[in-house]
Formats: structure tokens, C-alpha cells, sequence
């Protein structure tokens, strides 16, 4: 135990101290030599100190004397008692320098992708009639081979491997091992690559949880790695999530005592935030392995007291079945009790979610709401203010080592796959002047960071930007899971129940006219499809719900923060809105009867969620481009979104009043041409919400639309 605590020390000394020489001229060279006082070539435990704190400037609260002390012991390797220049180098410089060793580096990482992509293929049956029905599917040119773009397309939309999974480069060494005679892949070179697969997973069955663990834990160890962004990509979520993985694996069959969840959290939650990843893993992980909320709950209020914000998370966490979802209980304690303690829980959880404006507005909430203030109460919502802005501060300043924590933090939170998604897609985007812009257009940089000099720099403020808003994106899913927002993760209904084959709307009658052109361009804008007088009306009601404050901004929304909405509950019977916005709920149905037109028409298998989005957009609102569901990019947790439908109601609009919707063409990463769509009254916009970017330009008055998202039926629960 003492070699793994001491292990992690290490790694987190290496983080700090890679993070602390980028912000220095000197070499590793230099700053070694210039300690080695008396030219030894050594360094003892003094000299080292003497790098650490007068050289790279390391204060004592980041790294401690003792820890410096455990550290010099691990860095000497050959235990001599002081470090010579190669020991310091394999320390700082851990990870591969020499060709050799990148070229081993190159050859674990091509390992670790062909057993994700045979992990993925080893679901198929491997029967012959199976691996041929398989194989006509991939074979989308039906020229009896598999080509490698097939292969690719297969593996991102079938396989849902994102880019984090499998490099496009990658891809190539992988098809080499099935197309053994070079002339593309054939049926039974399939075939023979699926029974391989699966003899080969039978071998390597894992072993004992207890034994797979302490595997997981050693990988994690070894892993480090979390400085280097390289490609844009962080090294460090597989590990965490590998760790994570087999430790929940374990905790489901052998349940441990709350004890020892609690001092297990405590113990990977060291008080120094480097680590939060990590403890955030360890939480669910605590989560995962059966819930008492009761006395979790006690806990979390005990770590509080003693002022361990985040180990008080992990206790409210561990009384969660979900990481996110601690996130709603929070809220919905703070929103349902004037309580200063419900608000500070709140708040922690959003700050550990690295919400921190929303987290301080919480903060400032509770404290204005406060019943039952006692003075350390008070004092410790004081601290937590503090921090919060400090935090938010060093971000601002573009702290380089602060930066990576909070990616690394958020990483942990929102999963691999996603997390990996946002970070490879702006790492590589920051890497060149056009990649820049777009990352601005995109609402993932700030102007201001487009100049900096090192694009490493770039790349971790526009990851921590995009982490940020899918962390957002994830709270709202679980808020409305939770009937605490309504939308966007409501149960579903099937079209069919929306659609009376009876009654024929004229509007229906438009869409059905459209289809070939939705089909062909994957987006279709339809005129005057309601009748003016019952626009009016819908407006009308909106602006009533807007002076009610029922519509409302979310601030922590990076691309969109000023828009004012609200998701209206149309297909309950029961609904509130049924008198104070009758018209807008008719018309939400009539839009929902839609669904299953272009269910049969599109061959997709489509789920219409009982809610439809109200929104204005006043002056100076604008939504930045995106896409209304990433699942085909790589999130495959995303918000099932299948087709978009749009309906303005702007009487009068013009020029001036601004906010037209702007699309690109689809799957062109909103790279090519686009189309600019006035957001006229009764204009009606179809779109397929994986396929087209968008954007909203910045309106100049009040601007208002109808959405209703129709959901992909596998993805989504369904009403019975
Ligand atoms: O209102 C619009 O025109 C589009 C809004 C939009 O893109 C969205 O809410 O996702
Ligand atoms: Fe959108």
C-alpha cells in the first residue's frame, strides 16, 4: 500500500513538474545542472528541492516536503541515495525519447486499437450464413469486397467507434491483418478473421475481479502520461476508465462496506485537486458498488464538515447509482430547501462538474436563502466562493497545469468515448489557423485564445470550453430524466400513436411533397404551413410565457447562454399549458403527427418525446454551429435526436430583426457551402439532426421558434 501511495505521488509530482517547466526557458538539461551545486552530476535530496522550488517555482501547498522526499527515493533508482541525470530524465521525461521506444510506444497503441476493434466484432456469430448477411452489410458497393472506406464507415456508424477508439490511420494497419493477400477482403477472409477473434477472446478470458484489479491498478500507475495532450488526444482517460471499469466489475460481485468505500474514497481523493479525476472514479466506482442512502448521505455531510468539499462529494455521489445524477440531487435538495447546506452541496457538485459560474451562482443563491445559518456554515460557503473564483481565475490566466486538471477531471466524468471525441477533434482543429477559426465559429475558443502562441495552449483551452458545454449537455439530459427539466430525456411515444390515419392535415400533405428533396439533401424548408391567424396566436402565448419567466436562459449554455426556453409537455392530456397556451399545444401535436410520415417514408424507426421546445431569442442571442445530436461523431451517450423540426413565428420579420438559421450541407463537418433560412412566420424547417450542421446568427429583436426533436426509437424508452 505504502509503494502505491508513494506511486502516486510520483505521478502527480511528474504532472506538476512537467506542467510547471513549460512555463520556463530552460531546458531539463539546464535547470539540472544549474542545482547540482557542486557539479556532481548528482542530486541530492537539497538540490532537488532547489529545482522544484527555486527553479520551476513549485510552492509548498502544491508539493509538499515530504512528498519532494518520497519522490527523490523513487526517482533514485538504483537507491544511492542521490540521482544522477538519467534517473532524472527517465523521471521527468517518462515516456519515450528514443525511436526505439516510440516505435514500442506506436506498437502498444496499434495492440490496444486492433483489440478494441475485435472486441467490437466479436459480438457477430461467427455461423457462415451469419458472417455473410455481415458481410453484405459492410459491402455497401455490393462489389463482393470490403474496401477500406466501407470497413471505416461500418466501424464508425455501425461499430460506433469514435475517432478516440480508432485513428483513420490505424484503420489501415488493422485492414491489413484481414485482407491477408492484399486485394481487398473477401467473405471468407471475414470469416476467418471473426472465428480468429472469437478463439483468441476465449483464451484471454479475465481472471479473478480481485486479480483484475490490481491489474487495473498497476496499469493506472504505469500509465501517467496525463501532461502530454499529443494529437490532441489525452492519454490518460483509457487508463481511468479501464480502472474504472474493473473496479465496478469487482464492487458489483463483492460489495464492500460503506468503511471501506469511505476511506478508499478518501484515500484517492488526495486535498490537492490533480487528482480529481481519479477521485471522481473512485466515487462512481463507491456509487456503483450498491447504494445506502441514508448513511452515504450522513457521510457526505460529515466530509463537509470537516472541509473536504470534494470528499463530501463522493459521499453524495456514492448515494447516487450515477455520477451526473449527484449532480440533480443536488440541485433539486437546493431548489426544494432553503437550506445554506442543501445550496453549498449543490454547489460543490456543480463545481466538481466544473460548472464554476453555475456553481458560484448557486453559491450565492444558498447563501441569500439561508434559514438555518450557523457561523461555520456560513464560513465554509465563504471558503468555497473563494475557490471558485480563484479556480475560475487561474483558468482565465490560462494556467497551463490548472487547464489540464480540469480536462482531466472532466474527462473522467463524462467517459472516454465522448470526453476523446471533443478533445482529438479541437486538438487537432487548434493546430492550424483554419482548424483556429473554426474552433471560434464553433463557440469551443475564445477570440482572445486564437493568438496564443503554443498551440497545446489553444488546444487546452478550446477542450476545456468543450467539455464544459457536453458536461452541460449531460446535466440537462439527467435534469430532465429527473422531471426536474422538462425535455429533452422524456419517455417517448411511437408515431403511430400521434397520427390518425383518418383525419388528412394539409400540412402533411406539404411534407409528403417534399420527401425526395429531404431524402436527397437531408434538410427541407417548407412555407406558409399553418395559417397566420394561429401563428399569431402561438406568438402570442409565447411572449406571455416569456413575461412569466416560464421560458428561461441556462447561463452555463457556452453556445447558446442568452436564449429563453422552456420544453412545453404537449401530448398529456392533463398538461398545465392546456389553458394557459392551447394553440401552441395543438400545434406541437400537429408537428408530433409528422413523425410517422417520415417514419415510413425514411425507413428509419422513430420515437416522438412528449415535450416540444418554446423559445425566444432575444437581441444579441445566437446559437454557435453545431449539430443537434453527436451520436454518429463519436457520443454515442448523446441525446438520441433523429430529425429536427423547426417552425417560426415571426410576423413581420425582416432583415433587421436578424436570427436566420444557417445549414451546411450534410456530413461536410460544416466545412463547405451553406444556405441562410429566414426565420419567417410559418416557415417550417426539416432537418436529420446527426447530418446537418447549424447555426443561428445573432438576432436583433425577439425571435421566436417551435422545435420538436423526433428520437431514434432504439435509443429512447417508450411509454407503454
Ligand atoms: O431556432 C432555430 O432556428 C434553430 C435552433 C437550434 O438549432 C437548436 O435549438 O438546436
Ligand atoms: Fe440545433
Amino acid at each position: 500500500m505504502a509503494m502505491e501511495a508513494a506511486s502516486h505521488t510520483a505521478c502527480r509530482a511528474r504532472r506538476i513538474l512537467v506542467g510547471a517547466k513549460s512555463r520556463q526557458k530552460e531546458s531539463w538539461d539546464e535547470l539540472f545542472q544549474a542545482a547540482d551545486k557542486d557539479r556532481s552530476r548528482m542530486l541530492d535530496l537539497k538540490e532537488l528541492k532547489i529545482v522544484i522550488r527555486e527553479k520551476l517555482h513549485i510552492p509548498e501547498s502544491a508539493l509538499t516536503d515530504f512528498e519532494i522526499q518520497s519522490i527523490h527515493g523513487e526517482i533514485d533508482l538504483d537507491q544511492s541515495g542521490v540521482i544522477d541525470w538519467s534517473e532524472f530524465l527517465t523521471f521527468v521525461a517518462r515516456g519515450p525519447k528514443r525511436p526505439e521506444d516510440e516505435a514500442k510506444l506506436f506498437a502498444l497503441r496499434t495492440k490496444r486499437v486492433h483489440r478494441n476493434l475485435r472486441m467490437a466484432f466479436n459480438k457477430f456469430q461467427t455461423d457462415q450464413a451469419a458472417v455473410q448477411k455481415l458481410f453484405e452489410k459492410i459491402d455497401r458497393g455490393s462489389d463482393g469486397k470490403i474496401s477500406i472506406h466501407e470497413l471505416l464507415s461500418f466501424v464508425r456508424s455501425d461499430l460506433k467507434l469514435s475517432k478516440w477508439d480508432v485513428f483513420e490511420s490505424e484503420m489501415k494497419s488493422f485492414y491489413r491483418t484481414m485482407d491477408t493477400d492484399g486485394d481487398g477482403v473477401v467473405v471468407e477472409e471475414l470469416l476467418q478473421f471473426i472465428h480468429k477473434t472469437r478463439s483468441s477472446f476465449q483464451k484471454g478470458k479475465p481472471g479473478r475481479p480481485d486479480v483484475e484489479v490490481a491489474r487495473a491498478d498497476r496499469a493506472t500507475e504505469d500509465g501517467g502520461g496525463g501532461e502530454q495532450i499529443s494529437c490532441g488526444v489525452l492519454g490518460l482517460y483509457g487508463k481511468e476508465c479501464l480502472f474504472q471499469r474493473k473496479r465496478q466489475t469487482h464492487y458489483a460481485k463483492n460489495p464492500p462496506s460503506t468503511e471501506r468505500r469511505w476511506s478508499e474514497s478518501k484515500q484517492l481523493s488526495l486535498p490537492k485537486p490533480a487528482l480529481l479525476g481519479w477521485h471522481d472514479c473512485a466515487a462512481t466506482s463507491c456509487a456503483w458498488a450498491g447504494p445506502d442512502s441514508e448513511g452515504c448521505a450522513a457521510l457526505a455531510m460529515k466530509a463537509l464538515e470537516e472541509g473536504k468539499p470534494f470528499d463530501a462529494l463522493a459521499r453524495l455521489l456514492s448515494n447516487t447509482a450515477r455520477t451526473e445524477i449527484s449532480c440533480e440531487r443536488a440541485l433539486r435538495t437546493c431548489a426544494t430547501s432553503e437550506s445554506l447546506r442543501c445550496g453549498m452541496l449543490s454547489a460543490l457538485a456543480l463545481e466538481s462538474l466544473g460548472l464554476l459560474n453555475l456553481a458560484q451562482e448557486r453559491l450565492g443563491q444558498a447563501a441569500r436563502m439561508a434559514k438555518d445559518v450557523d457561523l461555520s456554515t456560513l464560513q465554509m460557503a465563504l471558503e468555497a466562493m473563494k475557490r471558485v473564483r480563484g479556480r475560475e481565475r487561474q483558468i482565465e490566466e490560462g494556467d497551463a497545469q490548472v487547464l489540464m486538471e480540469e480536462i482531466q477531471r472532466m474527462g473522467a466524468l463524462l467517459g472516454d468515448q465522448e470526453a476523446g471525441y471533443w478533445i482529438s477533434c479541437v486538438g487537432e482543429c487548434s493546430r492550424s489557423k483554419e482548424g483556429q477559426a473554426e474552433l471560434v465559429q464553433k463557440g469551443f475558443l475564445l477570440e482572445a485564445h486564437r493568438n496564443l502562441q503554443q498551440p497545446a495552449q489553444v488546444a487546452r483551452h478550446a477542450s476545456l470550453v468543450a467539455l464544459r458545454y457536453r458536461i452541460n449537455k449531460k446535466l440537462q439530459r439527467h435534469l430532465s430524466a429527473a422531471g426536474l427539466l422538462m425535455g429533452v430525456a422524456d419517455q417517448c411515444l411511437l408515431p403511430k400513436a400521434l397520427h390518425s390515419p383518418l383525419s388528412v392535415d394539409p400540412l402533411e400533405e406539404q411534407l409528403r411533397q417534399s420527401l425526395d428533396e429531404l431524402r436527397a439533401k437531408r434538410l427541407v424548408v417548407l412555407d406558409e404551413v399553418l395559417p397566420p391567424e394561429a401563428l399569431c396566436k402561438v406568438k402570442l402565448e409565447l411572449q406571455r410565457m416569456r413575461q412569466e419567466q416560464v421560458l428561461q436562459n441556462d447561463t452555463n449554455d457556452v453556445c447558446n447562454p442568452l436564449q429563453e426556453a422552456k420544453y412545453l409537455p404537449f401530448a398529456d392530456d392533463a398538461t398545465q399549458f392546456r389553458e394557459s397556451c392551447p394553440v401552441t399545444m395543438q400545434v406541437m401535436q400537429r408537428l408530433a403527427a409528422l413523425a410517422s410520415i417520415l417514419e415510413e417514408e425514411l425507413g428509419l424507426q422513430l420515437a416522438v418525446p412528449k415535450s416540444a421546445m418554446a423559445a425566444c431569442y432575444p437581441p444579441k442571442a445566437s446559437y454557435k454551429m453545431h449539430l443537434d445530436s453527436y451520436f454518429l461523431h463519436g457520443c454515442p451517450d448523446d441525446i438520441p435526436r433523429k430529425v429536427t423540426i423547426l417552425l417560426y413565428c415571426n410576423q413581420g420579420w425582416t432583415k433587421s430583426v436578424g436570427g436566420e438559421l444557417r445549414a451546411w450541407e450534410a456530413f461536410d463537418q460544416g466545412r463547405g457551402p451553406s444556405r441562410t433560412i429566414e426565420p419567417l412566420t410559418g416557415r417550417m424547417v426539416v432537418f436529420m439532426a446527426e447530418e446537418i450542421w447549424h447555426e443561428v446568427l445573432e438576432s436583433h429583436g425577439d425571435r421566436y421558434a417551435l422545435t420538436l426533436w423526433i428520437h431514434d426509437r432504439a435509443r429512447v424508452q417508450i411509454s407503454p
